[in-house]
C-alpha cells in the first residue's frame, strides 16, 4: 500500500521537529552551551569533518582559539582548550579521560591495539608488551638497520647529478615516506619494502596515504564510521569510497607482511636469529598468566607500529629540510656542528656524539614545534562521574583534546610562534622548561608515543649524514621552489611564506619541499 500524502506529510513534520528540537537543544540548554564556537560546529560533527575533509582541521582550529579565546566548541560535544595547563590535565596520568569511539571509529583491524585501546588496564597491559620492541637492547639491535636505510636515503637524495654537481630537484615528501616505511617495516618485521630502491614497490603508496586520510575522517566524524544507524548506511564510506577501499587495502597489506613473519617465525627454530620487533613481543609472556600476545593481536599491535611509524617520520624529516633550507644561519650552525663533531660518516649513529649535536636536536624540535605531525585533535573522552578541565566540568561520554598545532602557536607559550627560532631551545633551563611544557609532537602521560626515542634518532641520524655528506638548497626552479609554502592564494591561516605547509590527514601529510642535493668535497 502506498503511504498516503497526509503520512508523509506528517513524517516529515516529526523529523523537522525532531532536528529543530536536537538544534535548539545543542545550542541553548547543552552542558557546552557556554562555550563559544561556530554555530554548524554546535550543531553537528560534520562540520568537523568537513574541515578533516579540506585538510585543514589544525588551521582552522588555531584561527578559532584565536577568535574565540582558549576554550573552543568544535562539535556538539567537544570542546578543545588551548594551553600547557589544558595539556597537562587533559593528557595527564590521573585523569577520567579516555581514548573513546573516535579512536573505535578509526580501527579497521577487529582488535584493538596499544594505541587504541579504550581500558586503561587493556592499554598498559599492552604497553608494557610494546615496550619490549623499544627496550635498550632493542634500540641497540635497531642501529644497523637505521644506517642502512640512512644510506639508501642518502644515495636517492644525492643521487645522479646535473648542473655543478648539483642533483635535480627532489620531492623530498616522496623520498622521505619511502624511507620512513623501508626502515619502519625492517625494524618491525624484518621486511625488504624496497620503496626507495624498486620502483615496482611504490604502487602501495596511494594505500597508505588514504589510510591517514580516512583516519583523520573517522576522529573528527565518529558516529559515520562507527556501528549504529549510521553503519548501516554506511555514511562515511558512501560519502569518501575511495579513500576507505584504499584504507582498507593498506591494512590488508600490512595484515599480510605480518602473517608472512609470523608463519617465518613458526618454522624457524625456537630462537629466532633476526631480531626484528615482532620478535621481542612475540617472545614476551604474561608473568602471572604465561601467555602471550595471540595471532590477532600481534597483527594489531605490528600494523600500529607500521603505521604509527611512518607518516610522522616523515613529516618530521621534511619540516626539519624544509626550515633548515629557508633559515640559512640556523642551516649554517647545524651544519659546523655535524661537521666538526663527526670526522667521518661512520661514526654517525646512536652515540654519544649524536647526543653533543645540541644545535641540530634544537633544530629538530624547533621544526616539530612549528610544524608537528599530529594536525588532529587527539580526543580523550570521561569516563563515568565525566572530568574536569581547566575548571570545566566534562559530562560522561563527552570528549576534549588539545591541538598541539595551536598549542604551538600559543603566543603565549611560544612569542613570534610561527618564527623557526632554535634558540628557544637553547636558552636558560627556566625557559627552556616553560617552553617545554607547551611541546608536545609526541603528546604527554601514559599514552604519548612509545616510539618518540626511536623516532628522534632516526631524524637526528638521518639529518646529521644528509649534513655531513653535502648541502642542500631550495630548488632553482621556480615553479619547484614554492611547494610547501603558505601563499595568499591558500586562504587564512596559510600565508605564512615559510612556514612548511601541513594537511591534516589525521597526522600531518606534506607536500615538498623541493630541494637540490650536492655532495661536498671531502677535505
Ligand atoms: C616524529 C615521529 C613521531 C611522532 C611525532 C609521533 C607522535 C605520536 C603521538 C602524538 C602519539 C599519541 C597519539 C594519540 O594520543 O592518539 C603517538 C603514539 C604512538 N606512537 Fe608515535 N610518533 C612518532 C613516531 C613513532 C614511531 C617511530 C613509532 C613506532 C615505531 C611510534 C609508535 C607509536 C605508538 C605505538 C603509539 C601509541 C602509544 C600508546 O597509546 O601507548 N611513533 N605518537
Amino acid at each position: 500500500m502506498q503511504p498516503s500524502l497526509i503520512t508523509l506529510s506528517c513524517a516529515f513534520v516529526g523529523l523537522a521537529v525532531l532536528v529543530c528540537y536536537i538544534c535548539l537543544y545543542r545550542v541553548y540548554f547543552h552542558a557546552f552551551a557556554h562555550i563559544p564556537g561556530p554555530l554548524l560546529a554546535k550543531l553537528t560533527n560534520a562540520y568537523s569533518a568537513y574541515h578533516a575533509a579540506k585538510r585543514d582541521t589544525h588551521v582552522v582550529i588555531q584561527r578559532l582559539h584565536e577568535k574565540y579565546g582558549p576554550v573552543v566548541r568544535y562539535g556538539p560535544d567537544r570542546i578543545l582548550f588551548n594551553s600547557a595547563d589544558s595539556l597537562a590535565e587533559i593528557y595527564g596520568n590521573r585523569n577520567n579521560l579516555f581514548k573513546g569511539r573516535a579512536y573505535d571509529a578509526m580501527r579497521v583491524q577487529p582488535l584493538p591495539s596499544v594505541f587504541n585501546a579504550a581500558s586503561n588496564e587493556l592499554h598498559s597491559k599492552r604497553r608494557k608488551i610494546i615496550s619490549q620492541g623499544f627496550s635498550e637492547q632493542a634500540m641497540r639491535a635497531s642501529e644497523p638497520k637505521i644506517l642502512k636505510h640512512v644510506a639508501n636515503y642518502c644515495n636517492v637524495l644525492f643521487g645522479p647529478v646535473e648542473d655543478q654537481g648539483w642533483s635535480k630537484a627532489r620531492e623530498t615528501t616522496q623520498w622521505s615516506a619511502f624511507f620512513a616505511i623501508d626502515l619502519i617495516a625492517d625494524l618491525t618485521v624484518g621486511r625488504s619494502t624496497a620503496m626507495l630502491t624498486s620502483p615496482e614497490n611504490r604502487v602501495y603508496n596511494p594505500a597508505r596515504k588514504a589510510n591517514f586520510a580516512r583516519m583523520g575522517l573517522a576522529i573528527q566524524w565518529p558516529e559515520a564510521f562507527l556501528s549504529g544507524f549510521f553503519k548501516n548506511l554506511k555514511l562515511g564510506e558512501l560519502l569518501f569510497p575511495k579513500i576507505a577501499e584504499l584504507g582498507k587495502q593498506w591494512h590488508y597489506l600490512l595484515s599480510s607482511w605480518i602473517a608472512a613473519r609470523l608463519d617465518e617465525l613458526k618454522s624457524e627454530e625456537k630462537t629466532a636469529t633476526e631480531e626484528d620487533m615482532i620478535v621481542a613481543i612475540a617472545r614476551y609472556r604474561d608473568p602471572d598468566t604465561g601467555q602471550g600476545l595471540s595471532d590477532g593481536d600481534l597483527t594489531a599491535e605490528m600494523t600500529t607500529l607500521l603505521i604509527a611509524g611512518s607518516g610522522t617520520i616523515t613529516t618530521g624529516m621534511t619540516s626539519l629540510l624544509w626550515y633548515l633550507s629557508r633559515w640559512p644561519d640556523s642551516y649554517q650552525k647545524a651544519v659546523q656542528e655535524v661537521r666538526s663533531i663527526f670526522k667521518t660518516p661512520q661514526s654517525i649513529g646512536m652515540n654519544s656524539k649524536l647526543s653533543t649535536c645540541s644545535y641540530l636536536k634544537a633544530c629538530m624540535q624547533e621544526a616539530m614545534r612549528v610544524s608537528p605531525a599530529p594536525t588532529t585533535p587527539l580526543y580523550r573522552e570521561a569516563g563515568p562521574g565525566g572530568a574536569v578541565v581547566c575548571g570545566i566540568h566534562v559530562p560522561e561520554g563527552y570528549e576534549v583534546a588539545t591541538t598541539i598545532y595551536a598549542l604551538h602557536h600559543n603566543e603565549s607559550h611560544h612569542p613570534d610562534s610561527f618564527k623557526f627560532d632554535p634558540e628557544r631551545w637553547l636558552q636558560n633551563k627556566e625557559d627552556i622548561r616553560a617552553t617545554k611544557a607547551a611541546w608536545a609532537p609526541f603528546s604527554v602521560g601514559d599514552r604519548n608515543c612509545v616510539g618518540m626515542t626511536l623516532a628522534m634518532n632516526e631524524v637526528l641520524i638521518a639529518m646529521a649524514t644528509i649534513l655531513w655528506y653535502g648541502d642542500f638548497k631550495i630548488a632553482d626552479d621556480l615553479a619547484l621552489a614554492g611547494i610547501g609554502a603558505g601563499s595568499q592564494l591558500l586562504g587564512p591561516g596559510r600565508q605564512r611564506v615559510k612556514e612548511f605547509q601541513l594537511y591534516d590527514t589525521f597526522g600531518a601529510s606534506t607536500e615538498g619541499p623541493y630541494l637540490q642535493f650536492k655532495r661536498r668535497e671531502i677535505p
